[in-house]
C-alpha cells in the first residue's frame, strides 16, 4: 500500500496508530496505509495468526495485538504493550466489528449481545481505553470509527448491526463534544457495501442481499477498496484538524435509496 494518500497537508496527523480490525478488509487496508505512510501502526482482532500475516505483509512497522475487543481487559493489555515504549498511541482506527443476517425473530439475546457487543460496546471501550492516556497527558489525538452508511437507515436482516452502528454514530457525537476542548478530534466513517472478506462471507455471498444491495445503489456498483482510503486518509490527517463529531458516508449513494433493500427480507408470511 503506498504512501501516496498521505502528501501535502494530508500528512497523518501523529506518527502512531492502533488499529483495531487490523487483520482484515477495510481495517487491514487502512492499517496497511498508514504503516506505508511511515506510522508505527499496531494492529488489533482476535486471531493472532492473521494479524502476524498482515505484519508481515508491510515495508514498514506494524506490530499484532492479539484481543476481542468486547473484553475490557484484553483492550486494556493491547494499549498498555503499545504505549510501553513510546507513550499512548495519538491515532486510533476502530474497524473491528461483526454481525450476521438473521430475521429478528430469530435473534438470540446471546446473538444480540455478541453483535452489539463487537459494534457498540467494544468500540466504546477502545475508545475509552485510548483517550485516558491521551487526555492525563494533554496529548491531541484524532479517532476514526468505522461504522455504516445504513447507520440511520432501516436495515431488516440486521437490526442487531443496525442499532448499534446508529449508536456508535451518536456515541461519537458526544465524545467529540467531552473531548473535543481537551485535544482529542474523533470521527466516523461509514461505508456502504464493499467486498471484504468478512462481508463476502456474512452477507454478499448471500445473492438476494447482494443484488438488492447493489439495485439500489446509485452509482450502479459496490466500492472498490482504494475509494475508502483517501476518505480515511483525509480524517486521519492533519487536513482534518477543523473536523470532528462528523460521519463521512462513502457509498455510491445507497444511503440515500428509498429502501436500501428493496423487498428481499419480507416478514415471516
Ligand atoms: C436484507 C439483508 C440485510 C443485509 C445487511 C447488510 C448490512 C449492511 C451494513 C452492515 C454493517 C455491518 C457490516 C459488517 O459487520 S461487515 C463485517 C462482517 N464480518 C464479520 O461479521 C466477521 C466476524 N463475525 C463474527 O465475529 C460473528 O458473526 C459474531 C458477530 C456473531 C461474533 O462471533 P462470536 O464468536 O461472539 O459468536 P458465537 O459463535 O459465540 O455466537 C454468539 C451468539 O450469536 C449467535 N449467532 C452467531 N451467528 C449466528 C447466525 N448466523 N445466526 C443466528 N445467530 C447467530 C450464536 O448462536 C450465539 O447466540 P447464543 O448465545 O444464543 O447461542
Ligand atoms: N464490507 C462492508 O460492506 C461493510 C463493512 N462495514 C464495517 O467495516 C468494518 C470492517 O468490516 P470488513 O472489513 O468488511 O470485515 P472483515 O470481517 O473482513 O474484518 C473484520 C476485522 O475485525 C476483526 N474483528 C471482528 N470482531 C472482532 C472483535 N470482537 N474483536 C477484535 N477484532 C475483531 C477481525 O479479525 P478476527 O476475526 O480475527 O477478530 C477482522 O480483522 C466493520 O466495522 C464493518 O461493520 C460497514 C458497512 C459495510
Amino acid at each position: 500500500m503506498s504512501s501516496a494518500y498521505f502528501q501535502g497537508p494530508w500528512v497523518p496527523a501523529a506518527d502512531r496508530a492502533l488499529v483495531t480490525g487490523g487483520s482484515s478488509g477495510i481495517g487491514r487496508d487502512i492499517a496497511l496505509m498508514l504503516a506505508g505512510a511511515g506510522v508505527e501502526v499496531f494492529v488489533v482482532g482476535r486471531r493472532m495468526e492473521r494479524l502476524e500475516a498482515v505484519a508481515a505483509e508491510s515495508d514498514g512497522s506494524i506490530t499484532p495485538l492479539a484481543a476481542d475487543i468486547r473484553d475490557a481487559d484484553a483492550v486494556d493489555a493491547a494499549f498498555t504493550a503499545a504505549e510501553a515504549e513510546g507513550g499512548p498511541v495519538p491515532l486510533l482506527v476502530n474497524a473491528a466489528s461483526g454481525a450476521f443476517l438473521a430475521a429478528a425473530e430469530d435473534i438470540s439475546p446471546g446473538g444480540f449481545a455478541a453483535v452489539v457487543g463487537s459494534s457498540l460496546n467494544g468500540p466504546f471501550q477502545v475508545l475509552r481505553r485510548w483517550a485516558q492516556p491521551l487526555l492525563g497527558a494533554g496529548t491531541p489525538g484524532a479517532a476514526m470509527m468505522v461504522s455504516s452508511a445504513l447507520a440511520e437507515r432501516e436495515v431488516p436482516g440486521a437490526a442487531h448491526s443496525s442499532a448499534a452502528k446508529a449508536g456508535l454514530e451518536a456515541l461519537i457525537r458526544s465524545l467529540a463534544v467531552e473531548w473535543g476542548p481537551r485535544g482529542l478530534r474523533i470521527n466516523s466513517l461509514a461505508p456502504g457495501a464493499f467486498s471484504t472478506e468478512g462481508a463476502d462471507a456474512g452477507m454478499w455471498s448471500f445473492g438476494p442481499v447482494h443484488d438488492a444491495a447493489l439495485d439500489n445503489i446509485p452509482l450502479g456498483r459496490f466500492g472498490a477498496s482504494d475509494e475508502l482510503l483517501g476518505p480515511a486518509a483525509f480524517l486521519l490527517s492533519r487536513a482534518a484538524g477543523y473536523v470532528t463529531g462528523a460521519t463521512v458516508v462513502v457509498d455510491g449513494g445507497w444511503h440515500l435509496s428509498p429502501h436500501p433493500f428493496g423487498s428481499v427480507f419480507p416478514p415471516r408470511g
